[in-house]
């Protein structure tokens, strides 16, 4: 064990929100200059934890420390900054603001008249330097790519003298080249001696990044181990408390073609100017289909079409031989679209409603007679949503605000499924989803195919992917190839990335 004083150490924490114990009596350790790793399942805890060492919320029980010295008070936000920073998977840079205006927010020194920009900008530009960030001070927020308002706003923090830094999800919107030179420029800040705490669902990130791991699980400390000597398996029993059930990496099973059956969704040369050129699929009964793509490949804004969020330049979407009115939401629902938004906070939730009513918002015309709806069905329906997605809540009658991230993104799924649409366009339905809870909802998605429905994957990850009975992979809004079940790893990687060869 290293002899250093901890970055943080936190003991017997305890962290109640009414009826639930979000944390009992849990731990953690990270020292200087380590990668730390805390993973659990959806509800595990972590982002309470992380509430708890940010000085977000006051925990019923236990102490917490920086660097041996006792956590600042609670309320004292300067203090806290001056110890620990969490860089959300929202960013919190504005994005009208240049580099050096967001750097020093809140904190323009203009001795009491006016702002000096010139000596504003040579302390972002001395400031970037020191951390080994290159980023021109005057480029404004919305122009930096994801990973360098990442990493502008990790400067940010260890200019308030924080030496730990919490990542949550770091990678969620990065394509591979970001994350290659986040994790390189993570590796150089832990030579310095920052600490990172890094918080994800991505296990084989966590074998990448870090050298060391704590688990939580149902609120409770597992356990805590050099990364080096946990397998994968283990670290997943630890996280479920299950025997591992061997590799979770399946592909779809080959099906007999549906050649000669009608399709339930096609597009007919559509397009998106700017986004995607036109396009022609078909997804026929019983059938997933993926459509994968990095970033800026076009493949969400191709989803977006496909429900209606975005009109379409040119082209049709024709379900079940019926156009599709673009543009419109509310029509796409009625020609049997249904869809799982990868932004559940923007798209997807009405946080200060209650699970049973978020899961129901699409059907309250199927909850009772003559446009009542009643409370009793609700609940009804709501359970068995809830049992059927393994949805962790206190109860239908919980609003979505109190569930942790991956059990909000499961109301979504429940929702989309609760009018047994003709068509499912899932983008990345799986983001923030624990390892567990991923493949019951890739299999959710492949039953709703199986009962002769249709339906779409789009995303990035290959796990997503992999459930999918062929592939389309996009690159720059073209189709750069195609797939059936049974892709390596490397070559749809590589299809996605634009060094693919046309299949
Ligand atoms: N504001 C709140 N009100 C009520 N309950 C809450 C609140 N915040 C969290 N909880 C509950 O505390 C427990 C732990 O949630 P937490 O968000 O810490 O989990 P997590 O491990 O971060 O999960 P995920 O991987 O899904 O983000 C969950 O049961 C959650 O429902």
């Amino acid at each position: 064990m290293s002899q250093a004083v901890p970055a943080v150490h936190a003991e017997g924490i305890v962290k109640r929100f009414g009826p639930t114990v979000a944390l009992d009596d849990v731990r953690l350790t990270v020292q200087p200059g380590e990668s730390h790793a805390l993973v659990g399942r959806n509800g595990a805890g972590k982002s309470t934890l992380v509430s708890v060492i940010t000085g977000l919320h006051r925990a019923d029980a236990g102490q917490v420390t920086f660097s041996g010295e006792p956590a600042p008070a609670f309320g004292d936000t300067a203090a806290w900054q001056s110890k620990v920073a969490c860089v959300y998977q929202k960013s919190m840079v504005v994005p009208d603001l240049t580099v050096a205006e967001n750097l020093f927010l809140n904190r323009f020194d203009s001795g009491g008249r006016w702002i000096n920009w010139k000596g504003l900008r040579r302390r972002a530009a001395d400031l970037l330097a020191e951390y080994g960030v290159e980023v021109d001070p005057n480029t404004r927020a919305k122009d930096l790519t994801v990973e360098q308002v990442q990493f502008v706003e990790i400067a940010r923090a260890l200019s308030f003298g924080a030496k730990l830094i919490i990542l949550d999800e770091p990678t969620a919107q990065l394509d591979a080249r970001g994350i290659q030179s986040l994790f390189a420029k993570l590796h150089d800040l832990q030579s310095q001696g920052v600490a990172f705490l890094f918080i994800s669902h991505h296990l084989q990130e966590v074998y990448e990044l870090c050298t060391a791991v704590t688990v939580y699980r149902d609120a409770r400390h597992v356990l805590t181990a050099p990364v080096a000597e946990l397998n994968k398996a283990d670290l997943v029993s630890a996280m479920t408390g299950e025997k591992a059930a061997g590799a979770s990496a399946w592909h779809a099973a080959p099906r007999p073609a549906s050649e000669g059956t009608e399709p339930v969704l096609r597009t007919e040369a559509l397009a998106l100017e700017g986004e995607f050129d036109p396009l022609d699929i078909e997804v026929r009964p019983g059938e997933v289909l993926g459509i994968a793509g990095a970033a800026a490949s076009g493949n969400t804004a191709l989803g977006e079409t496909l429900v209606g969020m975005r009109k379409a330049t040119a082209g049709r979407v024709v379900v079940r031989g019926v156009t599709v009115k673009p543009g419109s939401v509310p029509h796409s629902l009625d020609a049997g679209i249904g869809y799982i938004p990868e932004d559940r906070h923007r798209q997807g939730l009405v946080l200060e409603r209650s699970v049973a009513e978020n899961a129901t918002l699409t059907v309250a015309d199927q909850l009772g007679p003559w446009g009542t709806v009643l409370p009793s069905r609700t609940r009804e329906f709501a359970q068995a949503m809830i049992s059927s997605l393994d949805i962790k809540t206190t109860g239908p009658e919980q609003k979505v605000s109190g569930l942790s991230g991956g059990n909000q993104q499961k109301v979504v799924v429940a929702r989309a499924l609760a009018r047994k649409p003709s068509a499912l366009v899932a983008v990345r339905p799986t983001a923030g989803v624990d390892v567990k809870s991923k493949d019951s909802l890739l299999g959710v998605v492949r039953r709703v195919a199986d009962e002769g429905s249709a339906a779409v994957i789009i995303s990035d990850e290959l796990d997503d992917l992999r459930v999918c009975d062929r592939v389309i992979a996009l690159f720059h809004g073209r189709v750069v190839a195609e797939y059936d079940s049974g892709w390596t790893d490397g070559e749809l990687v590589a299809a996605m990335e634009g060094v693919g060869e046309r299949a």
